[in-house]
């Protein structure tokens, strides 16, 4: 993945969410910390294109994200609440919708279908009813969707948040496995203390951008 943040910032009025950034990021894991508010999640919706910057530019491998034709086209995004993204009843009907709106073939839909859920030993939650799953099946119903269509970079925004410590060991060892780029944004720092690069947000702007353990320290001198 190659990613460029040109002077990229957001202001929402008179309210500066993001403060112009200049950045290249690239690799396989990338994690962002900071407080509430700090930032994290408007950054990282720069990167697919649902938040567009009011000054400077954001391209994922030399596309511009503001560019509503090339936009996300290969960025998936796990939001914080997944249930807000499964958008039909059944599991595997979910998974398919994305797939059937980028022009595949019924056969074509039904081995990416079943490719997916093999890859996350999830196939017995193919049949399963969306609003019946428990937190941890969600967040890995929620990834089947997304992963189905192929982007090679995934965000996902607080993927263990609310998962008491089974799912939560079953979301890290998941995200550890992805051949997928993904950019972790987190409250849990455990979650993202092997990463090499982990960028800390506060109040803004960018306050380090370091390996995790750094980045941790930093966050702890700062808030502590
Ligand atoms: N659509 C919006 N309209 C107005 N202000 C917004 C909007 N989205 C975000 N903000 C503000 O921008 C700032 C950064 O928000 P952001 O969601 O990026 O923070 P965050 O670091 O992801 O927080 P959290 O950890 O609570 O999810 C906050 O002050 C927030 O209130």
């Amino acid at each position: 993945m190659d990613i460029e943040f040109e002077g990229a910032g957001v202001s929402f009025g008179a309210r500066v969410a993001l403060q112009p950034l200049t950045l290249s990021i690239s690799g396989k894991r990338i994690g962002v910390i900071g407080l509430n508010g700090s930032g994290k999640t408007t950054f990282a919706r720069l990167i697919n294109g649902l938040t567009k910057p009011t000054v400077g530019r954001v391209t994922v491998n030399g596309r511009d994200t503001a560019d509503e034709r090339t936009a996300a086209a290969d960025v998936g995004f796990i939001f914080q609440s997944p249930e807000n993204q499964i958008i039909m009843p059944i599991v595997r009907d979910d998974i398919a919708f994305g797939l059937k709106r980028r022009g595949f073939t019924k056969a074509e839909i039904e081995a990416k279908v079943e490719g997916v859920l093999a890859r996350f030993g999830a196939e017995a939650l193919a049949g399963r009813r969306a609003h019946e799953l428990s937190g941890g099946e969600l967040q890995v119903a929620a990834l089947c969707s997304v992963l189905a269509t192929g982007p090679g970079i995934l965000i996902l925004d607080e993927p263990t948040n609310q998962l008491d410590l089974k799912n939560r060991a079953l979301v890290e060892g998941i995200i550890a496995g992805l051949a997928e780029s993904a950019i972790v944004i987190t409250h849990d720092l455990e979650l993202i203390a092997g990463f090499e690069r982990v960028l800390l947000f506060h109040e803004g702007r960018l306050a380090a951008d370091a390996p995790a353990t750094e980045a941790i320290a930093r966050y702890r001198e700062i808030v502590l």
